[in-house]
C-alpha cells in the first residue's frame, strides 16, 4: 500500500517569493508554460527547484506516471467501485473501444440535436435542463461562459429541489415551445426526478398533448429513463465509467451543444484533448496539472493551508469557482486512502472564490492581511468579452495583475494596521481568448490537476460516498421512518407540525 512520504516536502523551507525571484533569473521560465491557448504562471508560488525534485520523488513513490497511464488506458482506477474513469475517452483519448463507444454516442447526440432543430419534436425555442451536481454545473458553466451571443435556444438550468428554481424557469417559457432535458447519470436523484415530474405536469397543464414527447433523457441508466416514460429514441446515453463531475463532455453537455452549436461542442472536446496530451506526455517538471498539484500539496502539507481561493477576472467565468468546488471537493474531500486506511495528512483544501474585481472589495482584505495563508489563483482572458468603448477590460486585467504583485511584494508601514506582510502566493492563468477550445483545455487542466493531487495523496478521487448519508436520512424522514436526535425532531415539528 502506498502511503505518501511527506518528510522531504515538510522539510522544504523556501525563501520569500521576492528573494526567490532575485536569486534566480530563470524562475519565471521554469514555472510558466503555454498550453492550449492558456499561459500558466506558477512563478509566484513557493515552488523551487528543490521542491520540484522532492515532489518528483514523491510522484515516483506514488506511481503517478503509471496511474496516469492506467487512467487513460481505461483501467479500473476507481478502485472502491471497481470501474474506470473514462472522461478523456469522450475527447478521443482512451481505450480504443471506449473512444469508439463515446464517438458513437456523440453521433447519436448530434443526430438528436439536428432532429430537434428540424422540429421533429415540435417547435422548440426553450430548453429546460433539469439535473443537479455534475449533471448541471458543467452545462451551466459552458452556457454562461460561451453562450452570451447564442440565439438558438433560451436555456434554463434547473438544479435545486426548491420549487422556486423550477417555477422561475418555467414562468419564462411557453410550454408549447419547450423541450425538457432530464440529466441524471443514475436517473434516481430525488431532486431531479421531482423537478422532472413538475416540468411534465407544467407541459400537461400548458396544453401539450403528448408531454412525454417533449422530454429527452441524458443518462447512463437508460432503463430507468424508459421506466420513467422517456421514449428510447429520445434517450442520449453515456458510459457508466464517466463520473458525474467529469460528465460535461458526454451527453450531459447536451444543452451546451444545442445552444452553442455542434461545432462549438467539438472544439470544446478538442481543447480538452490537447490538455489530455499535455498531461499524458509532458515530463513532470513541465507538466502544468502536475506542477499545479505540487504547489497545492506544498501549501496543504507544508504550509498548513486549509483553503484555496479561485478568482476569475472575467464575468464569463463567474461560475467557474462553483464548478471547481464540486470537481475538487467531491473528488478529493476524503479521509481514507484508496485502500481504505485512515489518512494521517490533510486531503483536499476547501475551494472557494468569486469574481474579480468584485471580490477585491469584499474578501481580499483577509487575503492581504488576515492570519490565514491562502494560496490564490487568478484567471483572466486577454481578449475582452465586452464591447464597451471605455477601457473596462484594461482596468480589469491590470487589477488582476496588481493583486498578484501586491500579495507577493507586501509593504512595510510604521503602523502595523497599515502594513502588508506580503509573500502570499498566487498562480495566474491568462487565456488568449475565451472560446470553446480554450475553456475545454482549462476544465481538463483542472480535472488532471485534481487527479494528480489524488494520486499523490494516495486517495481515490472517483467515488463520493460522503454524499449518501444525508440523502438517505432525508428519504427516510420523508417516509416517516427515521428516528432523529431531539434537535432535528424539534426542527421537523416546527416546520411541518
Ligand atoms: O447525475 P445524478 O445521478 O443525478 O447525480 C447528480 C450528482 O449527485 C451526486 O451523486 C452527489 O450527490 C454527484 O456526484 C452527481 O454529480
Amino acid at each position: 500500500m502506498a502511503i505518501p512520504d511527506w518528510t522531504h516536502i515538510r522539510a522544504l523551507d523556501p525563501a520569500p517569493l521576492t528573494e526567490l525571484f532575485a536569486a534566480d533569473p530563470g524562475r519565471l521560465a521554469m514555472l510558466s508554460a503555454d498550453v492550449a491557448g492558456i499561459h500558466f504562471d506558477w512563478s509566484k508560488t513557493h515552488l523551487t527547484r528543490a521542491a520540484i525534485d522532492a515532489f518528483a520523488a514523491l510522484a515516483e513513490q506514488m506511481g503517478l506516471a503509471a496511474k496516469r497511464d492506467a487512467l487513460f488506458a481505461g483501467a479500473a482506477v476507481n478502485v472502491t467501485e471497481g470501474r474506470a474513469a473514462e472522461h478523456s475517452a469522450e475527447r478521443g483519448d482512451g481505450a480504443p473501444e471506449s473512444v469508439a463507444r463515446a464517438n458513437a454516442l456523440h453521433a447519436r447526440m448530434r443526430a438528436l440535436i439536428d432532429a430537434i432543430e428540424a422540429e421533429a419534436l415540435g417547435p422548440v425555442r426553450h430548453i429546460v435542463h433539469i439535473g443537479i451536481g455534475g449533471s448541471a454545473l458543467g452545462p451551466d458553466l459552458l452556457i454562461d461562459a460561451l453562450g452570451r451571443d447564442a440565439d438558438r435556444y433560451e436555456v434554463a438550468i434547473v438544479s435545486n429541489v426548491d420549487g422556486l428554481a423550477i417555477e422561475d424557469a418555467l414562468s419564462r417559457f411557453d410550454p408549447g415551445a419547450t423541450l425538457i432535458a432530464i440529466a441524471s447519470k443514475t436517473f434516481t436523484t430525488t431532486e431531479t426526478m421531482l423537478n422532472a415530474e413538475s416540468a411534465l405536469a407544467w407541459l400537461r397543464e400548458g396544453g401539450v398533448e403528448d408531454p412525454y414527447g417533449r422530454v429527452i433523457a441524458l443518462t447512463a441508466n437508460p432503463d430507468k429513463a424508459i421506466e420513467w416514460g422517456v421514449d428510447e429514441t429520445r434517450i442520449l446515453p453515456f458510459s457508466e465509467s464517466v463520473g458525474g463531475r467529469y460528465s460535461l463532455w458526454s451527453s450531459i453537455g447536451f444543452p451546451a451543444a444545442a445552444a452553442l452549436g455542434w461545432a462549438a461542442f467539438e472544439e470544446l472536446l478538442e481543447g480538452a484533448a490537447e490538455m489530455d496530451r499535455h498531461f499524458r506526455l509532458t515530463p513532470a517538471e513541465r507538466n502544468m496539472p502536475v506542477l499545479a498539484a505540487f504547489a497545492d500539496l506544498f501549501y496543504a502539507q507544508a504550509g498548513g493551508c486549509q483553503t484555496r481561493g479561485v478568482f476569475a477576472y472575467d464575468e464569463r467565468l463567474r461560475l467557474l469557482p462553483s464548478y471547481l468546488q464540486q470537481l475538487e471537493m467531491e473528488s478529493n474531500g476524503k479521509s481514507v486512502t484508496a485502500e481504505g486506511e485512515p489518512v494521517a495528512w490533510p486531503t483536499a483544501p476547501v475551494t472557494w472564490g468569486g469574481v474579480g474585481t468584485d471580490a477585491q472589495h469584499a474578501v481580499f482584505q483577509l487575503l492581504h492581511q488576515g492570519t490565514h495563508l491562502i494560496p490564490v489563483e487568478l484567471i483572466g482572458v486577454i481578449e475582452p468579452g465586452d464591447g464597451m468603448a471605455e477601457d473596462h477590460h484594461r482596468q480589469l486585467l491590470l487589477n488582476m495583475f496588481a493583486q498578484g504583485a501586491a500579495l507577493m511584494a507586501g509593504r512595510g508601514h510604521a503602523d502595523a494596521a497599515r502594513a502588508y506582510p506580503g509573500d502570499r502566493p498566487t498562480a495566474t492563468m491568462l487565456l488568449d481568448r475565451l472560446d470553446p477550445r480554450t475553456l475545454g483545455a482549462l476544465i481538463a487542466f483542472y480535472e488532471h490537476r485534481t487527479f494528480a493531487n489524488a494520486v499523490l495523496l494516495g486517495i481515490n478521487p472517483f467515488d463520493q460516498f460522503g454524499v449518501e448519508l444525508g440523502k438517505e436520512m432525508a428519504k427516510a424522514a420523508e417516509r416517516g421512518g427515521q428516528d432523529f436526535d431531539p434537535s432535528t425532531t424539534d426542527l421537523i415539528r416546527r416546520a411541518f407540525g
